[in-house]
């Protein structure tokens, strides 16, 4: 096996819904070691389709508790196997996917700080948990608990404003209420809840690990200000909910050393500190190096924008985390669902299925589009809830067709005006240090990254997120090392290779949109109105 050479590191985790990834980071922050466990394949007893279960109702999508654990067991061995040398590690931190839960059986806290190293956890964790199928981020069946939560909260936006989100299906808050009524002896067997994050630190740690303040924002629980359990909500939940769920923490904060069990049967220094695990979104935000006024904005499936917030604007869309790295400002989370799979439609209809046709056709119009405006969302959209192609013309009338250029360019200028008038929304704004870091399979297309520039006014920058959230755990781990809330994180992560300039706005392109965006907004709400309204 080839012997890693020895070098002081960081380990960051990724436990997310597919698999369990694993980087080393040094301290000149260059990864040189990365592995993974994908559930699927690797452990393909458990039967899980991309990590998960979705139950008969359509709705309900759960996760086995256990093959999270065993993935670990997997992959600490092959990093053995490997010659990786574990009395390198400094500290280690991570991520998990957000929103879902796991139960921990009374007693399991004994188990956990009495590991024995001569056996896998897995198998010393068996009867450690009261729910051996835990609910995930993809379950949308809680929508009761939804509205019952908000009822008692005085409503949804009073919730946002609380909690940094209205009510929302996936959220953990939500889950637990479910199966404290579906389930309500494993609830009172349950000595304490864990999300993903602090459920996979306390598997290094051998004790529960606490929730920290980013990823505790995801459970519509956690007062996002005073970063303390809301009372009413948690009263809303479920009974004695804050005794099960431990008091929330910085998410900089050294939570412990990796426990003896670690230590004996890998070779982690007894001193190895375990700095609290977040969730996979805050942790993706550090690894992109995020800094206050920037907005990344990734370019998948459906588009997600992620914003560095100072003084956060809850709203009833998109959610407001804690900041993972500024325990001072926030982050935000805006989803639209019409992303590259519109893109394409448009692309094959208007540019004969070619990406360099697309390009020429929005080289070839120009900015603003002779005030032409497009709204388009094959798919109910998130944000906001429209569905359907809308165009109109300068004179605010609607149209039924645009020329097939035209047709681009506004498809291209609404998906970015929208994401402006959203971000904006949340308490987002442009700054004259504000760099757009762009990412996602459109993120190749230097011509949408130019409208992409150009609306929002800042420079667009490319970067390569396949890791970001395992790399930002290890830079949190170096964060969590220096003194956390003491030191910058932009500090301790300066040494990372800079992300790739790929545009800047174009010679008058703010006088363009700053004129196009209420109008655009105004569009955006008469078309939502009609939606609401009801059916003749
Ligand atoms: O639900 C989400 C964020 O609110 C997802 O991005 C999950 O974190 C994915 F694991």
């Amino acid at each position: 096996m080839a012997e890693h050479a020895a070098r002081r590191c960081c380990l960051g985790w990724d436990f997310s819904t597919q698999q369990v990834k694993v980087v080393a980071v040094d301290a000149k922050l260059n990864v040189f070691y990365e592995d993974s466990v994908h559930f699927d394949r690797d452990l393909p007893e458990f039967g899980t389709q991309g990590g998960v279960h979705v139950h008969q109702d359509g709705v309900t999508v759960t996760s086995p508790v256990l093959m999270w654990v065993q993935a670990l067991d997997i992959i600490l061995e092959k990093m053995k196997a490997s010659g990786f040398d574990f009395s390198q590690v400094l500290a280690l931190s991570g991520a998990g996917q957000q929103h879902g839960s796991i139960y921990w059986k009374a007693g399991a806290s004994r188990v956990l700080t009495s590991l024995s190293p001569d056996l896998p956890l897995h198998q010393q964790l068996q009867a450690c948990f009261s729910i051996s199928d835990c609910p995930v981020w993809m379950d949308s069946s809680t929508t009761t608990q939804c509205r019952r939560l908000e009822a008692a909260i005085g409503g949804a936006q009073a919730l946002s404003c609380l909690t940094g989100s209205r009510a929302y299906e996936r959220f953990t808050g939500n889950q637990i209420a479910k199966i404290y009524q579906q389930n309500t002896e494993a609830y009172s067997h349950t000595e304490r809840i864990s999300l993903v994050s602090s459920f996979a630190a306390s598997l290094f740690l051998g004790a529960y690990s606490p929730i920290d303040y980013s990823d505790g924002s995801g459970m519509n629980l956690l007062q996002i200000q005073d970063k303390v359990w809301s009372q009413a909500c948690l009263g809303a939940c479920a009974p004695h909910l804050e005794e099960k769920l431990g008091p929330p923490v910085p998410s900089c904060s050294v939570v412990g050393a990796v426990s003896s069990y670690h230590v004996q049967r890998y070779g982690f220094p007894p001193g190895c500190k375990v700095v609290a695990f977040t969730g996979d979104n805050p942790a993706s935000l550090a690894g992109m190096r995020l800094e206050e006024g920037d907005i990344a904005v990734s370019l998948g499936t459906s588009d997600t924008l992620f914003l560095w917030l100072q003084e956060p604007t809850p709203a009833l869309e998109g959610h407001i985390f804690c900041s993972p790295v500024d325990a001072q400002h926030y982050m935000a989370l805006l989803c639209f669902k019409n992303g590259s799979l519109m893109r394409e439609k448009i692309r094959d209809e208007c540019a004969s299925c070619s990406w360099s046709q697309f390009s020429k056709a929005l080289r070839s119009t120009e900015m603003g589009n002779g005030g032409n405006l497009g709204f388009y969302f094959d798919v109910m959209e998130i944000t906001p809830e429209i569905i359907g192609r809308h165009r109109f013309n300068a004179e605010n009338h609607r149209v039924s067709a645009f020329p097939k250029d035209v047709e681009v360019r506004a498809l291209i200028e609404g998906q970015f005006m929208a994401k402006r008038i959203h971000a904006e929304g949340l308490g987002y704004r442009v700054m004259p240090k504000t760099k757009i870091l762009a990412t996602g399979g459109a993120s190749h297309n230097r011509d949408i990254l130019q409208v992409l520039a150009d609306v929002f006014g800042a420079p667009v920058y490319v970067i390569d997120t396949a890791n970001s959230a395992c790399v930002g755990s290890a830079y949190r781990a170096f964060h969590g090392l220096a003194g956390g809330t003491d030191v910058p994180f932009s500090e301790v992560v300066k040494l990372a290779s800079n992300p790739t300039l790929a545009a800047t706005p174009s010679p008058g392109a703010s006088q363009v949109y700053e004129a196009l965006l209420p109008q655009y907004a105004k569009l955006e709400q008469r078309l939502l109105s009609q939606a609401q309204e009801p059916p003749e």
